[in-house]
Parts: structure tokens; sequence; C-alpha cells
């Protein structure tokens, strides 16, 4: 079951590492729901959890209590309905561009064929139609991310979930894979969740931003970012997406993360 209003719900999810007096308490008390279709942006300073808690919807890591429920069945382990994305592309060197985004349909043992065209679509969209033969070594940064964005996107997946993957590229690059992730994104609009610590990259890309942080660290802001789509780069330059950075950083300023 899924409901326009709470695709994903977390209550009271907490998160410790270790056991006994020897675990760390990374989260606390983390509560929100996100809405189906929804672009959510989690932000905050290094190590306030922003991974672990993405990797906990992603069913790739445990939940210590409270609770995860997606699409109103919950979280128990890892879904093919979830495509997920991370700072590294983890390409195959010795396949092509086309097989890399092909290779998850391989894994899931489904018939590549039938895919093959929504593959060679998506690096069309992706603007690497020229690249579809090419292997990662004959590929920028920015064109390998932008077949890991394909890989992540080929079956479909209603949720994606993304762990700051264009934070290794740079400014130029990094801007235009989030023009990029929106092109794409505005096609299918799957229930997207994408961890950042650039704030502009948070405003330009979300429909809401949720900033952790804290001690231990939970949600301290959420916020909602009002400018219409499809949402052009000019945006970025707007005095209101300036105001909405700076009231972010201010959040950001007053709950600093807690360190293991
Ligand atoms: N496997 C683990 N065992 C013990 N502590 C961990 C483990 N993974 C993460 N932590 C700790 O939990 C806290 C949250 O880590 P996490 O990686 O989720 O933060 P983050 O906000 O994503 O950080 P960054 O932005 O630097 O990637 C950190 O203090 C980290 O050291």
């Amino acid at each position: 079951m899924s409901t326009s209003t709470g695709y994903i719900e977390c209550a009271a999810v907490r998160k410790i590492y270790g056991d006994g007096g020897q675990g760390f308490e990374a989260l606390r008390s983390v509560s929100f729901t996100i809405r189906d279709g929804e672009f959510v942006a989690l932000l905050g300073p290094s190590g306030c959890g922003k991974s672990t808690l993405l990797m906990m919807i992603g069913g790739l890591e445990d939940v210590t209590a409270g609770s995860i429920r997606v699409g109103g069945a919950p979280v128990d382990g890892p879904r093919p309905d979830t495509g997920v994305m991370f700072q590294d592309p983890t390409l195959l060197p010795w396949k092509t561009a086309l097989e890399n985004v092909l290779f998850p349909i391989r894994m899931m043992r489904q018939d590549v064929s039938a895919y093959e065209p929504a593959a060679r679509e998506l690096l069309r969209m992706a603007g690497l139609a020229a690249a579809v033969d090419k292997k990662p070594r004959q590929l920028s940064g920015g064109m390998r991310q932008r077949v890991a964005l394909c890989r992540a996107l080929v079956h479909r997946p209603r949720l994606l979930l993304m762990d700051e993957p264009f934070s290794a590229l740079d400014a130029i690059t990094r801007d235009e894979m989030g023009v990029a992730l929106l092109e794409l994104w505005e096609r299918y609009k799957q229930t997207a969740i994408f961890v950042t610590h650039s704030i502009r990259e948070a405003v330009f890309l979300a429909d809401r931003v949720l900033v952790m942080g804290g001690r231990p660290s939970s949600i301290v802001a959420d916020i909602r970012i009002p400018f219409a789509r499809p949402r052009a780069f000019a945006v970025n330059e707007s005095a209101e997406f300036n105001e909405i950075c700076a009231y972010l950083r201010e959040q950001i300023k007053e709950s600093p993360a807690a360190m293991a």
C-alpha cells in the first residue's frame, strides 16, 4: 500500500552502533514522512548520520529502535524497487556504458534485451548517446556518474537513494550533474532522497530539505523549497534562493553533529 501522504514513514528511529556501554548513539528520535514522488535532500555536517539514515531506509543497515516503513511495509532488507547511487560510481571496467547500465537487470536474472531500449533511452537523455559502447576508462568522471545514475534508474525504481553522488566531481561538472539528474527525475518522478553537505545543491534539487544535527543527531529543521518545476539552473541566482541557503546555514551552525 502507498498513500499520497506517506510513502516513507520514519517513526522514532534510533541507531546505536556497537553494543552495551561501548555503543555510540548516532541517531535518536528521527521521525518524518515523505510523500510518494517527493524529492527530499538530507543535509548536515559530516558525521551527523545522513548515510546511516539513508542506508536504513534502503534496508542496508539495521534500525536499533523505532520503525521505517516504505510503501506501507516495514523495511526488513534491500528491496528491488529501490535504485541506489553512491559517491563512487563503481562501474565494471571491462563492460561498456550500456552493459554497466544493464548490469542490475542481469543480476536480478531478468530479460536484459527487454530493458535495452530503456537503457539506451536513459543514456541518450543523460547526454551519453555517443558513449554507449565506451568503457569506463574512456569516460570522464561526470560521464561515469551519469552512467551510474542511468544504472540506478534502469529498472524504474519507485525510490531513488543517493549518497553524495556528485561530491567527488569538480564544481562545474557537479552543477551540470544536478541539472541532468532533475531532467531524468522529471520524467518519472520517483520518490528521491539525496544526501549532501552542500546547502546550494540541496536547495536547487529538492522539494524539501531535512537538516540533521545535534548530539545524538536527529532532524533539526524541515524546510519546503518553493521553486517551481521544471527547475532551471538560473534559480540559483535568485535572492530567495540565497535567503533559503542563509537560513539553512544558520540551522546547521546551531546544531553541530556528534562524532563517534
Ligand atoms: N559502522 C559503524 N560503526 C560505528 N560507528 C559508525 C559506523 N558507521 C557510522 N558510524 C558513526 O555514526 C555517525 C554517523 O555516520 P554517517 O556516516 O551516517 O554520517 P554522515 O552524516 O553520512 O557523514 P559524512 O557526511 O561524513 O558521510 C558518525 O559519527 C560515524 O563515525
